[in-house]
């Protein structure tokens, strides 16, 4: 039985008729190829990939397992074809999860001129252009009462820089939806220690700094956390990639455009673990916490 996955925090979904990503629970995610070039150009992508032996097993790693591809029936009753993918949440009960889009700019060379003026337009917008990447969509368990902390599309589009420092911190912390000050209490389980996250980020960054096979234009990091785990001081805080509809052929040169984003990522994560006690303003988030609090409470 097909249906729309229970954890997924940015993208197209499958609801209203429209086509999005669908899971059986046998823990594999099945993503619909988008009708223009960019579903042919991700197979492209995870077929070259998986095939290619210049890549090491320690960097595979960070890529979902393509299964190849399958019709399926969309959320328009018409059947599609969907990329079988390893579902890289299946395995976690309450995943925190954030997804980051890597790159100052989210357009490709030789992209059409319509295509370039939304990208370039989102990059402005957002803090893309002036941090090397922005959220694109998140979500934070808090605890069974309140379930999970989950700003919306519009919220998270308008994340200011400051607000991107205070949601990398809410994310490892146990009061992610309060106006309190997060209190980073999984900072150092979850972005620390030797296979916490910035150790998973400095992995990829050493590869990047070599490698010139592909360029991944618009592309996410995910990273993934179980708060149980987390609480019991139980490391287990993974970085994956996802996206490649826009990713090229490397020709030799190194991915500067990625590179950049993730030494910026990195560069603030490190900040959190060094001063996980400093004081940061919610911004836009405050404002918007205390319309949703008036609203459900009537004020
Ligand atoms: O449709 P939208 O406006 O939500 O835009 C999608 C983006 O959502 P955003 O608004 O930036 O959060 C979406 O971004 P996320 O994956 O949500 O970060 C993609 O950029 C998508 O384009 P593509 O499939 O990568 O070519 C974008 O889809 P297209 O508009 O290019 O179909
Ligand atoms: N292999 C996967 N396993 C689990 N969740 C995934 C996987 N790939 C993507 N997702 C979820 O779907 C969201 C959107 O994925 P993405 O590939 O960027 O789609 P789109 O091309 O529609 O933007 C991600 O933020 C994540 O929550």
């Amino acid at each position: 039985m097909f249906k729309a996955p229970e954890h997924q925090v940015a993208g197209h979904q499958a609801r209203d008729g429209k086509l999005g990503p669908l899971i059986d629970g046998s823990g594999r995610f099945y993503k619909p190829l988008q009708n223009d070039e960019r579903g042919s150009k991700e197979v492209a992508f995870y077929t070259s990939f998986s095939s290619n032996t210049r890549i090491p097993d320690h960097i595979r790693r960070f890529f979902p397992v393509f299964h190849g591809t399958q019709l399926l029936e969309g959320a328009d009753g018409c059947l599609h074809p969907h990329m079988v993918l390893e579902d890289l949440v299946s395995n976690r009960l309450h995943p925190s999860i954030i997804d980051i889009k890597i790159g100052s700019r989210t357009w490709y060379p030789q992209a059409s001129e319509d295509y370039f003026q939304k990208c370039i337009k989102k990059d402005r917008e957002t803090t893309s252009l002036s941090l090397g990447f922005r959220i694109s969509g998140l979500q934070v368990y808090e605890s069974e009462k309140s379930g999970f902390w989950k700003p919306d599309k519009k919220c998270t589009q308008s994340f200011t820089l400051k607000d991107v420092r205070s949601v990398l911190r809410k994310f490892v912390s146990s009061n992610p939806s309060s106006d309190a000050i997060p209190d980073c209490s999984f900072a150092s389980v979850v972005y620390g220690g030797s296979t916490g996250i910035l150790a998973q980020l400095l992995e990829l960054k050493a590869w990047f700094e070599d490698q010139t096979i592909f360029h991944f234009y618009s592309c996410s990091v995910l990273m993934v956390y179980e708060k149980e785990e987390a609480m019991k001081g139980k490391p287990g805080a993974e970085v994956k990639l996802v996206d490649f509809a826009h990713v090229l052929e490397g020709k030799g040169i190194i991915d500067h455009n990625f590179l950049g984003g993730l030494c910026s990522l990195i560069k603030l994560v490190s900040e959190i673990l060094t001063c996980p006690d400093e004081q940061t303003s919610n911004g836009c988030l405050h404002e918007l916490e205390k319309s949703r609090f008036c609203l459900e409470n009537g004020v």
